[in-house]
């Protein structure tokens, strides 16, 4: 049996817009997704969404990784099992999380040869498939960790501040908010090009702040895509009280990590004021998650 790792991740800048050909900035953060695979009988895969075969509807991302890898392996039947400590749904790269540690688990399992790029490269496929239109971010960073700015697959500097994540509990479909995101930008494609292009530039800008460890620089700008991401219409109530309050309790920054709609959303902290932005998240009745960034993207666990 061979068990595999990857992490999930956040948006310090640029979701959406990345979509768009826009630059963004993501980092890879210590929450990982387990998948174990052994040689089986019949193809199984179990996850916190059930027990199925090769499924479409539950697994659509674990059953296509399964059929792309048949061309690199002998894969008659096996079981996959997946543990996560990634909300489902919730924008901090589940789905992405999922894909490459599976796509890895076999890879190793059955001896495929496929290099970390590789890896990458065959997780985008997935994601664009199953969501309809995707950028290679999520899957990119949840292959190889650390802060990266899409799509120059720059590495920045690692983030040392404390990250913390309030977690709305309400699902969001990664599908339907970018639908939702190409449908407003043909029906303004004026106003809303301007924004994804004034992201995109944002991410640039923050680059040499990210590289300086200056917190206070990139928090300002963060909280401007903040500000830009309601303007395309993926905020939403939930999500901005959470944001507020961490705010208000000293964050540094503040604003919705991927999808949104409802999901996550991150904020960035001194070490010593990380707490206090957790409780002020609790008290409004959501899960607060303390976390880092990782310099490590999926691997072979022992
Ligand atoms: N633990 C898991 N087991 C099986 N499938 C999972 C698991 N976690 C995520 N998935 C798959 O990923 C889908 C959610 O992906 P989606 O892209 O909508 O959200 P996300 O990746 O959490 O957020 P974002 O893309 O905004 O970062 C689930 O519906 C499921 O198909
Ligand atoms: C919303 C989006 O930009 C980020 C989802 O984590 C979609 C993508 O990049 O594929
Ligand atoms: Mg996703």
């Amino acid at each position: 049996m061979i068990t595999c790792s990857a992490p999930g991740k956040v948006y310090l800048f640029g979701e959406h817009a990345v979509v768009y050909g826009q630059s963004a900035i993501c980092c890879a953060i210590d929450l990982r997704t387990r998948v174990q695979a052994e040689e089986h009988d019949s193809i199984v895969i179990e996850s916190v969404l059930g027990t199925t075969g090769l499924d479409q509807e539950v697994h659509p991302y674990v059953s296509r990784v399964i059929e792309k890898m048949k061309a690199f392996g002998n894969i008659r039947g096996v079981r996959i099992h997946i543990d996560s400590e990634l909300p489902v749904g919730s924008g901090l790269g589940s789905s992405a999380a999922v894909t490459v540690a599976s796509i890895q688990a076999l890879n190793q399992l059955y001896s495929c040869g496929l290099q970390l790029e590789e890896v990458a490269s065959m997780g985008h496929i997935i994601e664009r498939e199953v969501q309809g239109n995707a950028s290679p971010t999520d899957t990119y960073v949840s292959t190889m960790g650390g802060v990266v700015m899409i799509p120059e697959r720059r590495r920045l500097n690692g983030l040392e501040c404390s990250i913390i994540v309030g977690n709305t509990g309400k699902f969001s479909s990664t599908r339907e908010l970018v639908a939702n995101v190409a449908k407003l930008r043909q029906e303004f494609p004026d106003i809303i090009d301007p924004i994804l292009n004034n992201i995109g530039r944002m991410s640039h800008l923050a680059e040499e702040h990210v590289n300086r460890y200056d917190y206070e620089t990139m928090g300002k700008l963060m909280n401007v895509n903040q500000g830009l991401l309601d303007a395309i219409g993926v905020g939403g109530a939930e999500l901005s009280e959470l944001v507020y309050a961490a705010r208000d309790a000293g964050a540094i920054s503040a604003k919705i990590t991927g999808a949104g709609g409802g999901g996550c959303m991150v904020a960035l902290a001194s070490k010593q004021d990380a707490g206090k932005i957790a409780s002020a998240i609790r008290n409004k009745g959501a899960e607060a998650i303390l976390t880092s960034n990782t310099q490590e993207g999926v691997r072979l666990e022992p």
